[in-house]
């Protein structure tokens, strides 16, 4: 656990993993690399980002867990105090501040980023001329990585206001918890629909919103054998929850993605959509989630896995896209850090660059295995 600052490049390690024979074994990666880009994105999984996102800072980077605020989607009341910003607002594109470590200890490793209105691009600024303040808490411990959000409000007046976690799982999965709860159907016009099954498995273009979910934990199945590398995602104080998957037809319309990108993410995004929330001069309002790595008992011995030669946790982390990030991330120890850079690694300290992207990935841990 530690962060670093290579020479401009500063990362979040927490690889110690959590491991005991016959449960998978993940552990979970973090980097966060200055990318000179006015952008600040987080990437959660084994494919950080989309073949196609644009990293130019021209568009919001396709993958990782964009920070959707003060606006979800396109205002649909004129009257709304955001009804002039962008789809899913400012806060994505928007240059964030590194405000440094906030722990860094056997236990988790954490770090803050912060966005002010003075930040944020005049343009929207003008169409949003509040005073507010953002932290986002990025915490990593053995099996779990943590997002906080606090929105403070500086000004004189209340504003209003949205606020989802828009994460792109790059996996196939499907999702449950969200069995009787009604969502609005973004591809049928927005109809109120009773979800009843058990689980939502992603097959057709998928854009809902989940409202006023009352779980607030939810288990993100990655379909291995005994939810060997499942992730639990807990929301916390967010309502709803919104599902996204274009599937081929809006895939192929969207420059950033790849033709066939779909097959193999989904966005499962908490968030406050449905309702704004108010929030007072002076007051904070905090929300987050919380994605962990769990294992349910499995069948498989270490000698099995290392006996069929592939974990089958390991073989969804191998595809052609993630195999490169992979293959860097799960060397031993002296090779990551050859990687990374030859340079004497030094805690974070003195000036602190800043602008910065962020890229997380959450993998196997195959040494424990090989
Ligand atoms: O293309 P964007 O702006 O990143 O949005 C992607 C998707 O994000 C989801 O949150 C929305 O529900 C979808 O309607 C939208 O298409």
């Amino acid at each position: 656990m530690t962060i670093k600052d290579y020479e401009g490049k500063v990362s979040l390690e927490h690889s110690s993993g959590s491991s005991t024979e016959g449960t998978s074994v993940l552990f979970i990666y973090l980097s966060l690399i200055r990318y000179g880009l006015e952008l600040l994105e987080l990437l959660v999984n084994s494919l950080p980002i989309r073949e196609k996102s644009k990293l130019d800072g021209t568009k919001a980077i396709r993958g990782g867990i964009p920070l959707i605020f003060p606006q979800f989607a396109k205002a649909s009341e004129p009257s709304a105090e955001t009804a002039n910003l962008p789809q899913h607002g400012i806060a994505r594109v928007s240059t964030w501040k590194f405000l440094g470590a906030v722990t860094d200890n056997e236990e988790e490793v954490s770090a803050r980023f912060g966005l002010t209105d003075a930040q944020v691009p005049e343009n929207f600024h003008k169409e949003w001329p509040k005073k507010f303040e953002l932290i986002f808490t990025v915490t990593l411990t053995a099996n779990t990585l943590k997002n906080t959000l606090e929105v403070r409000n500086n000004g004189t007046e209340p504003f209003e206001f949205n606020a989802l976690l828009h994460t792109y799982y790059s996996v196939p999965i499907s999702i449950k918890g969200l069995n009787e709860v009604t969502y609005l159907d973004k591809v049928n016009n927005f109809a109120r629909i009773r979800d009843v099954k058990d689980s939502i498995t992603i097959d057709q273009e998928t854009d809902r919103i989940y409202m006023d979910v009352p779980k607030d934990e939810f288990i993100i199945d990655l379909g291995q054998p005994d939810g060997v590398g499942n992730f639990t995602l807990k929301k916390l104080n967010l309502k709803d929850t919104v599902v996204w998957n274009p599937w081929i037809k809006k895939a192929l319309e969207m420059s950033d993605f790849g033709d066939d990108e779909y097959k193999k993410m989904v966005c499962v995004e908490p968030g406050t959509v449905t309702e704004y929330v108010k929030l007072e001069a002076g007051k904070t309002w905090e929300c987050g989630q919380i994605i962990k790595v769990f294992a349910l008992k499995s069948k498989l011995t270490k000698r099995d896995l290392t006996r069929k030669g592939t974990p089958k946790n390991k073989q969804m982390f191998l595809t052609k896209d993630s195999r490169k990030s992979k293959s860097m991330l799960l060397k031993r120890e002296p090779a990551r850090k050859r990687q990374l850079g030859t340079e004497a690694q030094k805690p974070l300290v003195g000036d602190i660059p800043k602008e910065y992207f962020l890229v997380i990935t959450i993998t196997t841990r195959e040494e424990m295995f090989f």
